[in-house]
């Protein structure tokens, strides 16, 4: 029997996927397909990680990890939905959630001391940050936008905010100190094993990462983030913010880069609240409060003080703001800032928000404003000032024109930057970071730091340069669009990819074909200049600027990165189909439990179950799974032009009522088919009991709305609940189950 194993993840994804997945299920028996779900929630990972601190029925198995495994199988093939990257705050919300409903999970040890806090600390580690893609991505990256997609823009444009030539808003990066200046890179001669050590002044060795395994032809980096060179551009950049008169805001990426950019938030909260840490400092320190989780840990934890004391240092904070400029909200109603929390600000879906708004984001008056976008790390940040430029000079972009730019991205097996998380040490002392051969003692790479900086390695393995340069030819043939691969030689690890690019175009038919390598600023000015005249352009990038690229085109072409096709062949021959290229969307949650209203597009599901149906035709020889997917397809064709996507309005439809849609449409398509009988006989009838009850069906969605909903939880909500919660019409419900 074929399988597809459907994910279960958190947020609003998991809810959509309460009311979905019993039509996929309902739908796809139908061609001798079983669709399994594994839960890789962020609660159920937690739950995973501390089976002996839990009763046997409370035990859940290890989802992740085999799913992990089965990357590695010719057969596999994973719808994969968006899933929270915890922060801190994240993680104790959860714990806190699983500890209230009797699983006695251990508190998490904030600043551990004894080795057995330290050991829980690593255990909980596991599940912060962006622990499940890395682990799944065992493939590169294809993320477009599909042609019906694209259509649907340009007839329905969303809104654009207007920029203005005269505007103040900017990008500000670090000149220098930053992990781009001083970069080392090397290809490697041959498979090594090395360690990570810091060598004091004194000839004393730290060894912080005793062995890795590196393999030939792998690239490998040392970037050095300078603390003191960070500092110095916080002051500076602050100051000129403050005159300028524009919000601050600053934009990372806390979720993947786990370790280097909380703590390069935590150096900006610390510098704009200088004053009051400097005279509170010690009462901090006792307190534990950690600002590289965000302003909220610490209100939290100051709640314990007496009033006086609390007030005292309220008032130093607030004394602080005085000389400060003023900063971004995240939730101007609650007085959220920017600074509430490293992951209220993810960059990739944040910049492109700022520049579809105009450049302008929300000050605590509840009005917009220019900004200073702050991204200390420059390697990346100028593209975004090159866009910035552009919009200046040209105006906001059209949707109803403007070109598309899919992208090809380099991430199998935990690609640069975004793999480098355990590689990545903020320095205990001044001394020489140094990656040493084990074997041979050869120190391959070394740089200066400081204590405080930030130092790390990065790995590159040659295969996935290999699939990668393979997976951007392809798609240059199949759609006819040129590609640039956004590679700058300055960059040492840029150029040493350059040699491989062009080493390994030479094992493909690229005859006809528009190639190109050029630098982040210069492709950025390229393709925009396409995009502007209705052009499209391929962006083969690496991991980070796939990140980047795939949430910034989609948001000002489409209106939101969750109507991207985004699958990721593995390398192994199994596929994984991520569903769009956003996140879950946590805002969603508060309209549903408040309004039981779900405004969560489930477009990106409906792309990725007809990209898995039709792999899993292909490789399992399934005519039915193609007569599926070639029907799924069309339906969800149709779900856009006759405007049946949720509404953002409570009352109206919402993604339940858009699932519904969805299943009368496909099964339309399978009556209307001429190729398999029994699937046209079988939804001949399914799709005539729907259409003759669908003004009742809907009329059940939406008399559901409107009211409160309690499900009973955020990360471990009651299945039972939020399953009443997500299929409200009996009606639908009956037909569905009757399939
Ligand atoms: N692949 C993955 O697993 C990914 C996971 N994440 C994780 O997701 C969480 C939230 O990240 P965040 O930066 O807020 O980005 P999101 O993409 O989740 O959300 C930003 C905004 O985009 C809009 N949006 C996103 N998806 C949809 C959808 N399907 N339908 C309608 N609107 C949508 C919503 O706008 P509006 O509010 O206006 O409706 C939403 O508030 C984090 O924990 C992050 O780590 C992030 C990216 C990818
Ligand atoms: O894994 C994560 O935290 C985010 C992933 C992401 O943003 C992306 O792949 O576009
Ligand atoms: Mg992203």
């Amino acid at each position: 029997m074929s399988k597809i194993i459907y994910t279960k993840t958190d947020e609003a994804p998991a809810l959509a996927t309460l009311s979905f997945l019993p039509i996929v299920k309902a739908f796809t028996q139908t061609a001798g397909i079983a669709v399994e779900t594994s839960d890789i929630s962020v609660a159920a990972r937690v739950l995973a990680e501390f089976p002996e601190y839990l009763n046997e029925d409370q035990r859940v198995p290890d989802n992740l990890a085999e799913l992990g495994r089965l990357t590695q199988e010719p057969d596999t093939n994973i719808i994969k939905l968006p899933n929270i990257s915890a922060s801190v705050q994240q993680l104790k919300a959860v714990i806190k959630e699983l500890q209230g409903k009797g699983y006695a999970i251990p508190d998490f040890p904030e600043d551990p001391q004894t080795d057995e806090e330290k050991e829980l600390r690593k255990r909980f580690g596991k599940a912060l940050g962006s622990a499940v893609n890395p682990v799944l991505r065992e493939g590169n990256s294809d993320r477009r936008a599909p042609k019906a997609v694209k259509n649907y823009a340009r007839k329905h444009p969303h809104s654009m905010g207007e920029w203005k030539q005269w505007s103040s808003t900017h990008v500000s990066h670090m000149h220098g100190g930053d992990f781009y200046d001083g970069e080392q890179s090397i290809t490697l001669d041959k498979a090594r094993t090395v360690r990570m050590e810091l060598l004091l002044d004194d000839g004393t060795k730290k060894v912080l990462k005793p062995e890795i395994a590196l393999q030939d032809k792998e690239v490998i980096d040392l970037m050095v983030m300078s603390k003191d060179a960070l500092l110095e551009f916080y002051e500076r950049e602050m100051e000129d913010c403050r005159e300028a008169g524009i919000l601050f805001s600053l934009h990372v990426k806390a979720t993947m880069m786990k370790v280097s950019h909380p703590i390069v938030f935590g150096h900006a909260v610390r510098i704009y609240y200088k004053e009051a840490f400097e005279k509170h400092g010690a009462c901090f320190d006792e307190l534990g409060i950690n600002v590289n989780n965000g302003m909220a840990d610490l209100y939290d934890k100051i709640s314990v003080l007496p009033a006086s004391k609390r007030e005292e240092i309220e008032q130093d904070l607030h004394a602080c703001q005085e000389h400060r400029p003023r900063l971004a909200m995240v939730d101007s109603a609650k007085g959220i800032t920017n600074f509430h929390s490293p992951s209220d600000i993810i960059v990739d879906a944040s910049m492109p928000a700022m520049i579809r708004n105009g450049g302008k984001m929300w000050g605590a008056d509840g009005k917009l404003y220019d900004c200073k976008a702050v991204m200390p790390e420059s390697t990346f940040a100028r593209i975004y000032q090159e866009m910035i430029n552009f919009c200046k000079w040209h105006g906001n972009f059209d949707p109803t024109t403007m070109g598309t730019v899919p992208n090809v991205g380099l991430m199998a097996q935990k690609a640069e930057e975004y793999g480098s998380h355990d590689k990545t040490f903020e320095s205990s002392d001044t001394g020489m970071a140094r990656i040493v051969d084990i074997d041979t003692d050869e120190v391959l790479l070394e740089k200066d730091v400081k204590k405080g900086d930030i130092w790390r390695m990065c790995q590159t393995k040659d295969l996935p340069i290999q699939d990668w340069v393979k997976l951007a030819v392809r798609r240059a043939r199949e759609s006819n669009t040129p590609v640039i691969f956004w590679l700058d030689p300055y960059r040492p690890h840029e150029n040493e990819l350059i040699k491989k690019v062009n080493m390994y175009l030479k094992d493909h038919d690229t005859d006809g074909l528009h190639i190109e390598i050029m630098s982040q600023v210069r492709a950025m000015r390229y393709t925009l200049e396409r995009v502007a005249r209705g052009l499209d352009t391929i962006s083969a990038t690496g991991n980070i600027l796939r990140d980047y690229l795939t949430d910034l085109f989609p948001i000002l072409e489409l209106g939101t990165s969750a109507k991207m096709l985004s699958v990721v062949p593995l390398m192994k021959g199994g596929g994984l189909f991520e569903t769009g290229a956003g996140g879950s969307a946590p805002k969603h949650v508060e309209q549903l439990v408040e309004e039981n209203h779900l405004r969560w597009d489930s477009l990106g599901e409906f792309l990725a179950l007809t990209e898995s149906l039709e792999h899993l035709a292909k490789n399992d020889n399934n005519a039915k799974a193609q007569v599926l997917a070639d029907t799924l397809d069309k339906a969800t064709e149709k779900l856009l032009l006759n405007d049946k996507s949720p509404s953002r309005k409570t009352g109206e439809l919402d993604n339940r009522g858009s699932h519904f849609y969805l299943a009368m449409y496909w099964a339309e398509e399978l009556a209307a088919q001429e190729q398999d009988s029994e699937l046209k006989e079988k939804f001949s009838k399914f799709a005539q009991s729907l259409e003759s009850q669908e003004d009742a069906i809907v009329k059940e969605f939406n008399d559901a709305q409107g009211k409160s909903v309690d499900i009973d939880g955020y990360y471990f909500a009651d299945e039972k609940l939020a399953e009443q919660a997500m299929r409200p019409s009996t009606t639908f419900n009956e037909a569905i189950d009757s399939l």
